[in-house]
């Protein structure tokens, strides 16, 4: 994986555009989640044992909103189950295109690994096939907020008895001092990775546009109006949760 450092906000910009998932970003992200996304390291390699406990024989493995194939990675170190494969799906072509060396990398490497198609597209087109496992790992809140109850409701009836979504996303709190806290306690994890206070405040009216946390317990609502039976919160550190939530 690519060791460029992100210094994608380092300078003053005159404007601060939208934030995408573009060339500039794809060379730069696996600094850039490592330091922008506290538990980033732990929740992707957790999600692959978690993954094999719910992987269902000859089912398929959903990574949506792959980027660099990270989760797809950690997928396919840990299931083990018979006539598995893996579909990951984004729809940056920079991303997708770079994701593809990764995992030729990872093939080169290991034998015997889950095999996987990368999809350059949108997730909320995607025909579903039936599926034990689908990750969604910080890609629901790159949604449009009116769009997430029926991705999930998609999600849901793809799901095979004794799979799992595993959904991991950047939290609001309806409190608001609970928010101002865990708030500044990230920025003190981005300043403690390195970022100045001119890389935070930039990013930040960069991403604000285009990502739209929830709080838990929308996503907890949301989750058994789309058919979902159980949530059980896995992981939390600062503002960041993963979720797994069972058909
Ligand atoms: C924060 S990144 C996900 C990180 C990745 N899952 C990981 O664990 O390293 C969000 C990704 O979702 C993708 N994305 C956003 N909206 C999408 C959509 N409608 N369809 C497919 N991919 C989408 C973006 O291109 C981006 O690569
Ligand atoms: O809150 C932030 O500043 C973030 O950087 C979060 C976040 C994410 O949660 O996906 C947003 C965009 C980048 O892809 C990496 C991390």
């Amino acid at each position: 994986m690519s060791k460029e450092p992100d210094r994608l906000f380092a300078q003053p910009l005159p404007q601060v555009p939208d934030f995408a998932f573009n060339e500039d970003v794809v060379r730069v992200f696996p600094d850039m989640i490592k330091r922008s996304v506290p538990g980033y390291p732990t929740i992707v390699e957790n999600l692959g044992v978690l993954a094999a406990q719910f992987a269902q024989p000859n089912s398929v493995l959903y990574d949506l909103g792959s980027s660099l194939g990270a989760v797809t990675q950690a997928l396919r170190r840990h299931v083990r189950t018979d006539g598995c494969r893996v579909i990951a799906v984004d729809n940056s072509a920079a991303m997708v295109e770079r994701c593809r060396e990764y995992l030729n990398g990872q093939d080169s490497m290991f034998q015997e690994l889950l095999p996987v198609e990368v999809i350059e597209g949108d997730i909320l087109a995607l025909q579903f096939q039936p599926a034990s496992v689908v990750a969604l790992n910080f890609t629901l809140q790159f949604i449009a907020p009116d769009e997430r109850l029926a991705l999930l409701g998609r999600i849901r009836q793809a799901l095979l008895p004794g799979g799992a979504l595993i959904l991991s996303e950047k939290l609001r709190f309806n409190d608001v001092e609970e928010h101002a806290l865990l708030t500044d306690l990230h920025i003190a994890f981005k300043r403690a990775n390195g970022y100045s206070e001119l890389e935070i405040a930039q990013k930040r009216s960069a991403i604000e546009n285009v990502m739209k946390p929830d709080s838990l317990e929308e996503h907890r609502e949301r989750l058994l109006a789309a058919g979902f039976s159980k949530v059980v919160p896995w992981f939390q550190c600062l503002n960041f949760a993963s979720l797994i939530a069972l058909p």
